[in-house]
């Protein structure tokens, strides 16, 4: 059977998950798509999904009877509606990380899933299928290092557009710090600092860049999470987790490394899409398996709440300096298998 999928947003993650969803991975087609900018969803249709229909809006989408289930690649805000009228329709969806912009919007969803009685909802929070993450997962879980007690990490692009204003280094930037490590380390969070070194001479008056966000997990372990978006030399994300027996790191991404006119070197890649680009790929076409039997095996509408708590605390800790309480409601037994 082929899972019949339709996508609200064409922007640039909308048209890289079209384009593997019905050019690159197994089990899909890609039969609606909707965009507030009409002409931007018709020429994404016309380049990657040709006789895919093209719909008014996203409503539209997901009512729509050849639609089995919906991708949401919208902006953040447009997230909680979509993600609602999918989860109303009865409709598999996938939503682009944020789930949606708010922890209350969230639990709204955990709430409105938990009603229908049916796990509907993935979070497009990627990490968990890289291959450097797992393999890093993987050596924690079999006790290469010990007991993890601290882990320093980095999220750096090498720019980022004038709208990106300080809160973005959380909602959009680190909350994929937020979900990994949480998984990585099998522990929830109890508190949040940010703190705000001098700022690049490369930056404006709204946005604080670069800044260190601290966790402290419920089980005792610190976090250091250096968010750098103005640091010109790559996208780069580090991260190194260090145990009572050890120290275990995130691999490189695999490069050619070249000795040429006296110098040793390894390209560093530029660009989000580049670095992840494999991780997308396992991820959609774990949705469209799982999709298919009914589950859902990844990041579900409780991390996506999990991840919206824990970002609300680093935004009053970004805006206060405090050091912030990560509390959320008791996780419901519903969430303990996806
Ligand atoms: N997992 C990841 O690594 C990444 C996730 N994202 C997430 O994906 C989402 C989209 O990001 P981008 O593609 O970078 O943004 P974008 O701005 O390139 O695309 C968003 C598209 O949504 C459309 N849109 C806005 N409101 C709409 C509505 N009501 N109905 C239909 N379409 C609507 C816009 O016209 C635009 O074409 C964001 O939530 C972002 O955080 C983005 C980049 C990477
Ligand atoms: O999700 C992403 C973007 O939205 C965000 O703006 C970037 O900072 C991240 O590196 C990228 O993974």
């Amino acid at each position: 059977m082929t899972l019949k999928v339709g996508v609200i947003g064409t922007g640039a993650i909308g048209q890289e998950h079209i384009n593997r969803l019905n050019n690159k991975l197994a089990g899909a087609q890609v039969v609606a798509a909707s965009d507030i900018d009409a002409a931007a969803a018709r020429a994404a249709v016309a380049k990657l999904a040709p006789g895919a229909k093209v719909h008014a809006d996203g409503r539209a989408v997901i009512a729509d009877p050849n639609v089995d289930a919906v991708v949401v690649t919208s902006w953040g805000p447009t997230h909680e509606e979509f993600v609602l009228a999918a989860i109303a329709a009865g409709k598999p969806v996938f939503c682009e990380k944020p789930l949606a912009t708010t922890a209350d919007a969230c639990l709204k969803i955990v709430n409105a899933e938990i009603a229908a009685g049916r796990h509907l909802v993935q979070v497009g929070f990627m990490r968990r299928y890289d291959s450097g993450y797992r393999a890093l997962k993987k050596a924690i879980d079999d006790g290469a290092i010990g007991a993890p007690l601290m882990v320093h990490c980095a999220h750096r692009n090498p720019s980022v557009p004038e709208a990106y204003v300080s809160s973005m280094a959380i909602v959009d930037t680190f909350i994929h710090e937020i979900d990994v490590l949480r998984w990585l380390i099998g522990d929830d969070y109890a508190s949040a600092q940010v703190i705000v070194p001098r700022n690049t001479r490369l930056t404006h008056s709204k946005l604080d860049d670069p800044i260190i966000v601290m966790l402290a997990t419920k089980g005792g372990i610190r976090i250091d999470g250096e968010v750098f978006v103005n640091c010109q030399y790559g996208y780069d994300i580090r991260c190194q987790v260090v145990g009572e027996d050890g120290v275990a790191d995130l691999p490189e991404p695999q490069s050619v490394p070249l000795r040429r006119e006296g110098r040793f070197s390894t390209a560093i890649l530029q660009d989000w899409k580049l670095r992840f680009i494999d991780s997308y790929d396992v991820e959609l076409q774990d949705w469209i398996d799982a999709t298919k039997l009914g589950k859902v095996d990844g990041p579900n509408a409780w991390d996506g709440y999990f991840a919206a708590v824990t970002a609300d605390a680093c935004l009053e800790a970004q805006r206060t300096g405090a050091v912030v309480p990560i509390v959320t409601t008791p996780r419901p037994v519903f969430y303990d298998k996806g």
